[in-house]
């Protein structure tokens, strides 16, 4: 069983992130790490922050020589502007000379340390607030910022590398809506498209949508406003059987949901062509099946005709291409800020309107990819056991080779 945790505020000094569960053997460098830090950098629509900042990452345990040991694998991403927020955000309550942070008149012109008293709507600001006992939004907004994705998409990389190197699976990412603009149905990246959906600026497979979602970014931007979307995760080379239709929370859709709804801002989840499949008759709504000529001698080749289910059916993995959505709701924090009330007087006011993202759905495209890793490797793991990546996959290859049906290419 796989575990992991995250810790770290948004302007903190570091973000941790803790992988427990992961077999021997699994190749990963920090390079990988970075490389995959990078990847949730890109994308239109993000703001200056972006532009400003550097993730450091440093692999702290759990990791010798460019493989895993089999035990918990710990990183750190430092964040290269904590610098400049050294004070407001410092653990301890009082600098080097003994002088408290929260002394009278030790920051004059207050700044960054100023108790920000006016909550976005949208954020978790006023809940956030409301729940702890806070009079500032401060140390909500620290810890709600998607800055801590960071955190899981470096885990997500390393459970990717066990996927690719237990199954060979490929796991990629794009981006299917953004504000008015959708992506025609039915085109999905075929396995090795990763590099050219990163290589558009919005993350999206088709050049002519592409240009589109720009200019609605562009217009949004021009008009102070903000922009959500849908992203669509795809896995290419799953076998059948991951997950289970025993128990509710044995089934792999649940788990999948679970894990792309624990994104920020993400407000639904679709399996396959969920929500239209549901405005579909039957008989135009399922995968049929056929079986496949030149199989191996004595066992049955079977394949869908179609991939409307998304390669999931009763809580497991079908075999076929598995395809996953998420709907993002347009960033909170806007610059031309919406009502709100000063929570210190009561009286209306516009929100706190910080620099903010625009869009930031190409950047939730890879944090997506990274929880579908997490939960396919913990799948895969429940399933085929091994305390090596040796062992776990001489465990696939027996139920493989063993299986009486098998899903065909
Ligand atoms: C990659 C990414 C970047 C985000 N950037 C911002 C941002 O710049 N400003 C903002 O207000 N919200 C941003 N968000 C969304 C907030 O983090 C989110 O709305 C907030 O934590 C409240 O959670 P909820 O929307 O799930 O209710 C971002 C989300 C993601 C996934
Ligand atoms: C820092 C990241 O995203 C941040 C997520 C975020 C939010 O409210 O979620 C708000 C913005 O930060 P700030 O309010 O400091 O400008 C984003 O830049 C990141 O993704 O690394």
């Amino acid at each position: 069983m796989l575990r992991w945790l995250t810790a770290g505020e948004s302007h903190g000094p570091a973000l941790t992130a803790v992988l427990e569960g992961m077999p021997a053997g699994v190749g990963i460098t920090t390079d990988d790490l970075a490389d995959a830090l990078a990847r949730r950098r890109l994308g239109k629509g993000r703001g200056a922050r972006m532009r400003l900042e550097r993730d450091q990452v440093e692999i702290n345990g759990g990791v010798r020589h460019g493989r895993t040991m089999g035990g918990p694998v710990a990183v750190r991403v430092a964040n290269t502007e904590w610098s400049k927020w050294s004070e407001v955000m410092s653990p301890d309550p009082a600098d080097a000379d003994g002088r408290r942070y929260d002394e009278p008149g030790r920051f004059p012109d207050r700044g960054r340390s100023a108790p920000l008293t006016r909550p976005r709507p949208g954020h978790a600001d006023l809940a956030g607030m409301q729940k702890y006992g806070f009079d500032d939004i401060r140390p909500v907004l620290e810890r709600a910022s998607a800055r801590e994705t960071a955190a899981r998409v470096v885990l997500g990389e390393v459970a990717r590398a066990f996927l690719t190197q237990v199954l060979d699976a490929e796991v990629l990412s794009h981006v299917v809506r953004i504000g008015s603009v959708a992506l025609p149905d039915g085109l999905v990246p075929v396995r090795g498209a990763r590099d050219a959906v990163d290589a558009d600026p919005v993350r999206c497979l088709d050049p002519a949508t592409s240009a589109a979602m720009d200019a609605e970014i562009d217009a949004a931007h021009k008009d102070a406003d903000t922009l959500g979307g849908v992203v669509e995760v795809v896995v290419h080379g799953l076998p059948p059987g991951l997950g289970s239709h025993v128990h509710w929370d044995r089934r792999l859709d649940s788990r999948l949901a679970a894990a792309l709804m624990g994104i920020q801002a993400i407000k639904g989840v679709e399996v396959g062509d969920g929500f239209t499949t549901a405005s579909r008759r039957g008989s135009l709504a399922h995968d049929e099946i056929e079986g496949v000529v030149g199989g191996d001698p004595g066992r049955l080749a079977v394949r869908r005709i179609t991939e409307r289910t998304g390669g999931i059916e009763g809580g497991m993995t079908t075999g076929e291409t598995l395809r996953v959505r998420a709907a993002m709701k347009p960033i909170s924090t806007l610059s031309r800020p919406l009502s709100t009330v000063d929570v210190s007087t009561g009286d209306p006011a516009k929100a706190i309107a910080q620099r903010s993202d625009v869009c930031a759905v190409p950047a939730t495209g890879v944090v997506a990819e990274a929880m579908v890793a997490l939960v396919l490797a913990d799948a895969v793991l429940e399933k085929f056991g091994g305390d090596s990546v040796t062992e776990t996959r001489r465990n696939v290859e027996s139920y493989l080779t063993e299986a009486k049906v098998t899903t065909a290419p």
